[in-house]
């Protein structure tokens, strides 16, 4: 079975927000683009602003469809949605993660990301190159 995942890359004062998985979760201690699971009936959009409502107190709207990856993880495999997303409103409250930073396009391949988001890290700063 495919598990649909949107994931926002939030941009802010030309840093993006990432977070840390905690220990407690699937993929613990690594670091992704904060989202979740597409839940029935919803759109990708409404997932992402739901999701990040969620798990950190943001609005946010998103901007830009980046290309999805798929990836097996060894007991299931998620189909990986990115949209980069403009940061409205709201003080960050962590609800799952362990920890979040505003990172530099120039710190983002120092991180140990969970491996679905390498290609999405390589596409998007091969975006900000051609601008
Ligand atoms: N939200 C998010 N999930 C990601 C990313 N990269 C990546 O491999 N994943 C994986 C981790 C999870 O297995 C799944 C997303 O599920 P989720 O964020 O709703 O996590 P969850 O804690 O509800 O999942 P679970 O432990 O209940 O299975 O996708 C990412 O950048 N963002």
């Amino acid at each position: 079975m495919l598990i649909k995942v949107t994931c926002a890359i939030i941009e802010q004062f030309g840093r993006v927000l990432i977070t840390q998985r905690s220990e407690t979760m699937t993929q613990a201690l690594l670091w992704e683009f904060p989202g979740g699971k597409i839940e029935e009936g919803e759109t990708e959009t409404e997932c992402l602003t739901r999701e990040i409502t969620e798990e950190l107190n943001l609005i946010v709207t998103p901007t830009q469809r980046l290309t999805p990856v798929q990836q097996q993880y060894p007991t299931y495999t998620i189909e990986l949605i990115p949209y980069i997303c403009q940061y409205n409103r709201g003080t960050i409250q962590l609800a799952e993660h362990k920890t979040y930073h505003w990172v530099t396009l120039a710190d983002l391949n120092d991180y140990a990301w969970c491996p679905a988001d390498l290609p999405i890290v390589k596409e998007y700063l091969s975006l900000q190159l051609t601008v």
